[in-house]
């Protein structure tokens, strides 16, 4: 019967084998011990061995889950250094605990401590230490390793970083910009786990874009998935906003908003989360373009978008934010019809090149402060 059940799992693609995907891992708690210490020898003098680490090492085209799947009980455990002996008077040294683990994951404590990022390949920690060998010092007894319960937790690393209100078409444009699959349907909360696409460019360079789903109005109070996945855009280096031109409702409950509110809205839910996201250089994409309207929409629209801070006293209390976001270009596009795809395409990587162009520059506090001010400086404009 289990047998038949497992089959039927395998075999099927209905949304019943849908819902039993492994879901997207992004926190995984471990306990890590250090080998314990050789004991030393007195009579000759004889220093037990060392104990061996357990260390993390990030690799590329990893993820919790694998890691995870790998290790049932969650537990890593170093060898103990060995004893002194009369044949080998300094101990072996225990062998040291290697674990590889996503780039991007930071390693928290219990008290919830940063112990180390690595977000580079190759970056390494030790996160257990090996207690140290018997000797003088100690007696000649061997000393346990660190014990510790250490919490991964896994941000994305992605140049461009979509973030978006459920419907608003960000997996449309990812599938058409990038050589990402994922899936589009009309219904809100399609995608519920974060998807990376990687955009290529002639010269052979190319970008990575995260979709980064569960985004709502309210996700600061934990509406929805709340602000599960937003840790993501993080470490991105441009946030690209996407709005449905024609605005967007929840559901039946909620109230429609339009465009204008939403992108205030968007705005507020990413003060909420962290205010110093609103420093980071971002585009707005104004999507489904190709429909009815949608032009006369947006000569109405254009000019509180292109100057948020003039319709903010007409914005709902409620998706009021304090400060308002200033973009450096406002796209209006058809992610469905991949009209206008191209260019955008051109202005992220123009973007993302001026940006590492001026962090080049800014090696001077001065430059740096000014360069904080730089899209404020500039206005956007609808192009
Ligand atoms: N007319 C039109 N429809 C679009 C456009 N882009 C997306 N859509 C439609 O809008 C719906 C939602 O698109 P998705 O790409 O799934 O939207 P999403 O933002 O990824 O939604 P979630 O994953 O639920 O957050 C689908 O029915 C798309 O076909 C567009 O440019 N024009
Ligand atoms: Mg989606």
């Amino acid at each position: 019967m289990v047998q038949l059940f497992k089959y039927l799992l395998k075999s099927t693609k209905s949304p019943a084998r849908a819902h039993f995907r492994p879901s997207f891992l992004d926190t995984l708690r471990l306990t890590v011990r250090g080998g314990h210490g050789g004991n030393g020898l007195p009579k000759y003098g004889g220093v037990g061995g060392q104990g061996g680490c357990v260390y993390f090492v990030a690799k590329e085209g990893l993820t919790l889950r694998k890691l995870a799947q790998n290790m049932k009980d969650k537990r890593v455990v170093a060898s103990n250094g060995e004893d002194s002996s009369k044949v080998s008077i300094f101990g072996q040294r225990g062998v040291d605990q290697r674990i590889e683990v996503p780039v991007g994951v930071q390693i928290y404590d219990e008290q919830q401590k940063l112990l180390a990022d690595l977000n580079e390949p190759d970056a390494k920690c030790i996160v257990a230490g090996g207690g140290t060998g018997g000797c003088t010092g100690n007696n000649f007894i061997g000393r346990p390793g660190a014990h510790r319960t250490v919490n991964l937790d896994l941000k994305l690393i992605a140049d461009v970083g979509l973030v978006g209100f459920p419907n608003a078409g960000k997996s449309t444009f990812l599938k058409a910009i990038s050589n990402a699959k994922p899936k589009i349907a009309a219904y809100p909360f399609t995608t519920i786990r974060p998807q990376i696409g990687t955009i290529e460019y002639s010269d052979l360079r190319s970008i990575t874009v995260a979709d980064l789903p569960g985004l709502i109005e309210g996700a600061h109070a934990n509406f929805g998935m709340g602000h599960k996945f937003l840790k993501h855009i993080e470490r991105t280096r441009l946030l690209l906003f996407m709005v449905d031109i024609f605005g967007f409702q929840l559901s039946p409950q909620h109230p429609h908003r339009d465009c204008l509110a939403n992108i205030y809205a968007l705005n507020k839910e990413l003060e909420l989360y962290d205010p110093t996201l609103l420093e980071k250089p971002c585009v707005l994409l104004l999507n489904k373009m190709d429909k009815e309207g949608a032009q006369d929409l947006l000569s109405k629209l254009k000019p509180s978008i292109t100057n948020l801070e003039s319709g903010l006293e007409h914005c709902p209390e409620e998706v009021r934010p304090s400060r308002v976001l200033k973009f450096e270009h406002i796209l209006p596009i058809s992610a469905k019809n991949s009209v206008r795809v191209t260019h955008v395409k051109k202005q992220l990587r123009q973007t993302l090149d001026e940006l590492a162009a001026e962090h080049q520059l800014a090696d001077t506090e001065l430059i740096k402060h000014q360069l904080k001010q730089r899209v404020g400086v500039r206005g956007p404009k609808i192009t």
